[in-house]
């Protein structure tokens, strides 16, 4: 069996073919581990921004008015970030929170080149959709993207939309070509890619199936879903190489849940393996209503913090400002913030530290 011992002077180790042909780290012999991006490989980082969607559908505390998910959105834009989950057209006995979503998508200060997706489990969520469109013929601005949903057990997936994975699949498969229909991008998330909630460890194979269909129905785009927030890096590695047997690396993106702590970790690992786009929440706001004890997804300012001056790009993002952010939108829901960098941000600036 190996081992691993964690010491200042850490060894290189020897890997398989398949590792060395993918690897994206150096451990220079007697030295300490280093990140490299490699040659070639696209440094630009695309952050979602998911806390208006996912990260406050879950938060039971309070149901945040309308009012304030605008203005979560407008900040969030302002502080420099260009794709915002603005919120779900879903039924609103199943998830309250997310009600008035399109009087959200109504009331926003659109920004042109920012992207706000919607995401829509059904048909019905379409229509409505479609109807906001009708209504505002001269805002084809509204929104240019939906995110569709499937989650890779039975149990989850039931527990999600009332359905097992099939069923979920075909579902899925009519709201991708609705949307298509109407000109719409379309964003599709696997969820309970490591650990399922109900049914314990997910086959990686099952995860690529969905992930493969979700392709072949149109997505652009496939978020694993890591929405337990159990898994490793070392998870999310042998994940992405299995997924990468069907889906290009460049259509795949990562969302992390930060409940074991890992979420920066995998956010890292993710990059390694060449993912070029994760999904974070201003404030680590949220987790997943059907994931019983999850915690919320890997905090936006953990991840910007991270990347900024890796040599990795992520655009130009005030994380001061987003620090303040997830303060104000956490004092909201009458708790802290959980980003750590975004505590100690606003301590620094309560000190009135540079
Ligand atoms: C999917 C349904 C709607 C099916 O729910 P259902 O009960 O099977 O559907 P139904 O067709 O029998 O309809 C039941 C009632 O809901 C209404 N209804 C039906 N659809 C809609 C709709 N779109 N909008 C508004 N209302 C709707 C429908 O009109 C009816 O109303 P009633 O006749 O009882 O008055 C339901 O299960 C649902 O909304 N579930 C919530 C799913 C959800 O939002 N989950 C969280 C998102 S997934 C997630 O967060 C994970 C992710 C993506 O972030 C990544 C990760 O894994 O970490």
């Amino acid at each position: 069996m190996a081992s691993i011992r964690i010491s200042q002077m850490a060894r290189p180790t020897i890997r398989t073919a398949a590792w060395r042909r993918s690897y994206r780290y150096t451990v220079p012999a007697g030295g300490s581990r280093s990140y490299s991006i490699p040659a070639g490989s696209s440094k630009k980082v695309q952050i979602v921004e998911v806390g208006p969607r996912d990260g406050l559908q879950n938060e039971k505390g309070a149901i945040i008015p309308v009012g304030t998910r605008i203005e979560l959105i407008d900040r969030l834009v302002r502080a420099g970030m260009t794709v915002v989950e603005a919120g779900s057209f879903v039924s609103p006995k199943w998830v309250p929170q997310m009600a008035g979503t399109a009087e959200v998508l109504e009331n926003i200060a659109w920004k042109r080149g920012v992207r706000y997706p919607v995401l829509v489990p059904n048909l019905r969520g379409l229509e409505d959709l479609r109807e906001l469109f009708v209504v505002h013929p001269e805002e084809p601005s509204l929104t240019d993207e939906v995110a569709v949903f499937v989650g890779a057990t039975d149990a989850f997936s039931r527990a999600n939309v009332n359905c097992g994975v099939e069923e979920a699949l075909a579902r899925t498969a009519q709201v991708v070509e609705g949307a298509r229909g109407m000109g719409l991008r379309v964003r599709g998330y696997v969820s309970v890619v490591v650990q399922c909630p109900y049914e314990g460890a997910v086959a990686p194979a099952r995860v690529r199936e969905v992930a493969k269909e979700l392709v072949q129905m149109g997505c652009y785009e496939v978020s694993l879903g890591e929405t337990v927030g159990r898994g490793r890096p070392h998870e999310i590695r042998a994940l992405i190489e299995e997924v990468t047997r069907d889906v290009k690396v460049e259509m795949l993106a990562g969302h992390f849940h930060d409940t074991y702590g890992m979420g920066v970790a995998n956010v890292l690992e993710a990059l390694a393996c060449g993912v070029r786009t994760v999904d974070a929440a201003v404030g680590g706001l949220g987790g997943c209503p059907y994931s019983p004890g999850a915690t919320g997804n890997v905090a936006t300012e953990d991840v910007v913090y991270a990347l900024q001056g890796s040599g990795y790009d992520v655009g130009v993002i005030d994380l001061d400002a987003l620090a303040e952010i997830g303060s104000w939108i956490s004092a909201q829901l009458g708790r802290e913030t959980e980003s750590r960098v975004g505590r100690a941000l606003q301590a620094r600036a309560r000190r009135g530290k540079l």
